[in-house]
Order: structure tokens, then C-alpha cells, then sequence
């Protein structure tokens, strides 16, 4: 399919309608979802494929209450970061702290004979070489932002990394840092006989960190049948465990990531950088380990969460997605510390509600009751005839398709006779 970018959109949709076979009904659908503003954002557009937005309730971040959109296609999520935050609810909530946000670009250099020559150089030349990343793009100073700082690492056989600093103001900082990091790679090039393989950003944001913390009385997480004290007690342990079992750890860091990444897509952020960022940050010890810690200490249920998140409030497609700008007003955010913070105590509420869930009755029990309404609406069940299969599922611990299939034909069945 050489050039296939060049040909016209109906040209490129009934090239790919002959070749797939796709019926009428199913180019009607891509046809119904198609979106002019999309078109042009990304490349061999052929439809928009949405995703459900929630938002999840019952949150206190920083003493305010809020409603935080988040958009993703798992049952139980919005539900369980909902009661998370109606579990951690004290006077402040859940708070929120980001030290500062600077994203890395990096320059790597190649075949170096004398690693301690270039870093000597590189660092005699600190200022000058500050000044010509921020001449590449001067507005970031407009924006409060700029190069920071210089760093070298030497990194064997003969690797140098020469990192720079940059405040990124209120964008994710993608683009600006790879503008500011190429233009002080051609000024080294002029200057110094040094081969340099690449210049590019560093997605491992460790100099763009947040954590959200709580303290919640142990009373609050009770179940109908187990005492809070002992609930409190088991999360906690469940919070060691995932520091010493990665297959645990994984699995801890992915229910965090429920909720992360569904604040992340709602707000028009960049999902995948955030993933890979904090999965390295997971393993910053040399081992892979749950990201979040949890402990009792004087009656209250302490929580901790601390993670990389460039995120961006402006910049990138934050403009460019129509319900962003909603999103940001919905979750009450007016920059992009804000927005990180929210999405950590997110990421927070979603752990301590799996948790307790995992350490009490089971995932099942809350997570299936949630997930037979996905299942129905897989085999064809229209929201009318959800309630219905949905309660002749509830049967079921874990009902298979043919169940769910049968008690649609049940329910139509019942429904003809009406
Ligand atoms: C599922 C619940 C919330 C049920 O929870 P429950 O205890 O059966 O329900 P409840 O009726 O007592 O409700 C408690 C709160 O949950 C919310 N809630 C309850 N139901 C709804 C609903 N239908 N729609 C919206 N919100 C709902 C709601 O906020 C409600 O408080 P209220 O507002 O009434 O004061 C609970 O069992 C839970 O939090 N479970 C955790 C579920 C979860 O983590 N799901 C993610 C998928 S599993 C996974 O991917 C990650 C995992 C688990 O493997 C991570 C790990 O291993 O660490
Ligand atoms: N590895 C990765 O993660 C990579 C990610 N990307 C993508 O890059 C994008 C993000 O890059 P990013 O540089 O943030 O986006 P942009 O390229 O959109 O740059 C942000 C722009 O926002 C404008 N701006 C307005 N107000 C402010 C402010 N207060 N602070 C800072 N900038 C402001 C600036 O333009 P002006 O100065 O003209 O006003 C700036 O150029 C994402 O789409 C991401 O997916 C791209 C490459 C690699």
C-alpha cells in the first residue's frame, strides 16, 4: 500500500472495504463516527473510536471536593476509584505535593575516547550551552519556563549522556525539550569533533515527580463483616508484599494504573509516556516493586503514593480534543501541577479500593457484579434488555458467553410473550 496517505479518504476507505470485506452496516459505522476534527491529527485517518467517559465521585483532594472525568472501556474502575475516595475522606482528603517539574532531554555521544575530556568540556560551557537551548524556542521563557541545568553521565564501553534540565511550564514538554535538545546538539557538533547519535527527550520523568498521601482513622475501612483495625492491617500487608513479589507488584501497579491512565486519556495526555515512566520508576531499586505504600500506625490507615507524571495542561492535544478543556473544568484544575496531583490521588483511591476489596471479600464480588453488564452488551444485549440479563446472570459467580447468550435468548423470549 505504497503512497496510501496521498490517496483521498473515500479512496482509502474502499480500498481497505475490498480488501477486508467489510459490510454495508459496518461502513456505516465507521462513516457514523467519523470526525472532521480528527482528520488531520493523526495519519490514514479512517474513524474515531471512542471510549466511555465517567467521572469518579466522593474524592477530597487538597480539601476540595471534586468530580474527575476519566475515560476508559474496564467495568468496576469508576466505581472503585469512586469508593476509594469515599474510603480515604477525612478533613484534607487526599494530599498532593509536586517539588518541581523539569523534563530531561538527553544527548547521547558515541565511540568517546576520553569520556572525562567531553564531560569537563560540556560543563565549562554550562551557560553558554543554557542559553542556546532557550534561544531555540524563547517563548518558554515567555511562559515562565527554560533550560535548567546540565548533567554528564559516562556510561560504559564509551557512552556519554549529556542530560539537560528544562522547566517545561505548563506543557507535557515533549516537543519543546526535543527543539531545545537538537539545537544544543548542533551547537556542540560546531564546536566539538564528537560523534552523537541521538538527541531526545527522556521519558523517565524523575525530575517531575508527585506523591499524594493520606491518613485515614482504621474505622473507615470496616466491612459489613471485618473489623476496620483489621482491614487496615491486611492492606498494609498487602502493600509489603507487593515490595518483595514483582508478579504481585505488576499487578498492584496495574490497578494504580486504572485509575492513572484513565485520568491521563480524558485529559489529553500522553499515555504512553506516562506508562513507560512509571513503570521504570517501579523498578528504581534494582527490582520491580508496587509503587504505592500503605502502613498503620496509632489507629490510622497511612497511604503513599509516588510516582513520575509529565503531564500537560496546555500543549500537545489538550487543545485539539474537544471534551479536554470540559475535562480540566469538570476536575477543577488551572495548571498542570494540579492536574498531576489529581491524578495521583486518583491513582491512590483506586489502590486502597482494590485492595480492601482483595483482602476482604475478593476482587469478584464487586468486579463481576460490574463486569456481567460488559458481557451482556457483548453478545448483543441493547440497554433495554440489560437489566434483565444482568440480573439472570447474577447466578453466576463467573458466567461464561453461552450463559450470557441463553439468558438474552431468555430474556427476548419472555419479552415476546409480554
Ligand atoms: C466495585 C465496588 C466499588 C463495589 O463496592 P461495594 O462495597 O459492593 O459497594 P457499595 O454499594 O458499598 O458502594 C461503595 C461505593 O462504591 C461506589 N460504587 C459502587 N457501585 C457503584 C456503581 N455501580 N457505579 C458507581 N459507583 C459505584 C460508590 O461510590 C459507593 O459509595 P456511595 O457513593 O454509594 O456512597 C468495590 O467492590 C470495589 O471498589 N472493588 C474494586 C474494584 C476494582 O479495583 N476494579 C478494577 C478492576 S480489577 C483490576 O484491574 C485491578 C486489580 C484488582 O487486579 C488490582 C490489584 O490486584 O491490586
Ligand atoms: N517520547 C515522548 O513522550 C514524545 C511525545 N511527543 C508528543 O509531544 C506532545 C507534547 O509535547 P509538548 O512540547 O508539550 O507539546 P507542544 O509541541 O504542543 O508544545 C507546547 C506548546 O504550548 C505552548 N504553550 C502555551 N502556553 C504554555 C505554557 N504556559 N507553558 C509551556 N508551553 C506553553 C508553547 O507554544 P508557544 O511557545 O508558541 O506559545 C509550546 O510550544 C504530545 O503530543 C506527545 O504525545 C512527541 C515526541 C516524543
Amino acid at each position: 500500500m505504497t503512497a496510501f496517505y496521498r490517496l483521498p479518504y473515500r479512496v482509502r476507505r474502499d480500498q481497505l472495504a475490498r480488501t477486508s470485506h467489510l459490510t454495508v452496516a459496518q461502513l456505516a459505522l465507521l462513516a457514523q463516527r467519523r470526525q472532521a476534527t480528527d482528520e488531520d491529527l493523526i495519519e490514514n485517518y479512517l474513524t474515531t473510536y471512542g471510549l466511555p467517559e465517567g467521572v469518579a465521585v466522593n474524592l477530597r483532594v487538597n480539601g476540595c471536593d471534586v468530580a474527575v472525568p476519566m475515560v476508559t472501556e474496564e467495568p468496576s474502575v469508576i466505581a472503585a476509584a469512586s469508593n476509594g475516595g469515599r474510603l480515604l475522606t477525612s478533613a484534607t482528603g487526599i494530599t498532593t505535593e509536586v517539588s518541581r517539574r523539569e523534563l530531561m532531554g538527553q544527548i547521547v555521544f558515541s565511540h568517546v575516547r576520553d569520556p572525562q575530556h567531553l564531560q569537563d568540556w560540556l560543563m565549562s560551557h554550562e551557560k553558554k550551552l543554557l542559553k542556546v537551548a532557550d534561544a531555540a524556542h524563547p517563548t518558554l521563557l515567555t511562559h515562565g519556563g527554560g533550560a535548567r541545568s546540565l548533567r554528564v553521565r559516562i556510561l560504559p564501553p564509551d557512552w556519554v549522556s549529556l542530560d539537560l534540565f528544562i522547566d517545561v511550564g505548563e506543557a507535557m514538554g515533549a516537543n519543546l525539550v526535543n527543539t531545545l535538545t537538537e539545537a544544543v546538539a548542533t551547537e556542540i557538533k560546531a564546536h566539538f569533533d564528537v560523534d552523537i547519535l541521538m538527541s531526545i527527550l527522556s521519558n523517565y520523568a524523575t525530575h517531575s515527580l508527585v506523591t499524594a498521601s493520606c491518613a485515614v482513622p482504621v474505622g473507615q475501612l470496616k466491612t459489613k463483616t471485618i473489623a476496620g483495625a483489621t482491614v487496615a492491617k491486611r492492606i498494609a500487608e498487602a502493600s509489603d508484599y507487593a515490595q518483595v513479589d514483582p508478579y504481585r507488584a505488576v499487578t498492584h501497579n496495574k490497578g494504580i494504573m486504572n485509575g492513572i491512565d484513565a485520568v491521563v486519556l480524558a485529559m489529553g495526555n500522553d499515555w504512553r509516556a506516562v506508562e513507560s515512566g512509571v513503570h521504570a520508576y517501579a523498578s528504581r531499586n534494582g527490582r520491580y516493586q508496587g509503587l504505592s505504600r500503605w502502613w498503620v500506625s496509632a489507629g490510622v490507615l497511612h497511604g503513599e503514593l509516588t510516582i513520575p507524571l509529565a503531564l500537560g495542561f496546555v500543549g500537545g492535544a489538550t487543545k485539539v480534543l474537544p471534551l479536554v478543556q470540559i475535562n480540566q473544568q469538570l476536575a477543577q484544575v488551572d495548571n498542570a501541577r494540579e492536574l498531576m496531583g489529581m491524578t495521583a490521588a486518583v491513582g491512590l483511591a483506586q489502590n486502597v479500593a482494590a485492595l480492601r476489596a482483595l483482602v476482604t471479600d475478593g476482587i469478584q464480588r464487586g468486579h463481576m457484579s460490574l463486569q456481567r453488564k460488559s458481557l451482556a452488551l457483548s453478545v448483543g444485549a441493547t440497554p433495554t434488555e440489560l437489566p434483565a440479563v444482568t440480573q439472570r446472570l447474577a447466578q453466576f459467580k463467573q458466567p461464561t458467553t453461552a450463559q450470557a447468550t441463553a439468558a438474552l435468548q431468555a430474556v427476548r423470549q419472555a419479552n415476546l410473550k409480554k
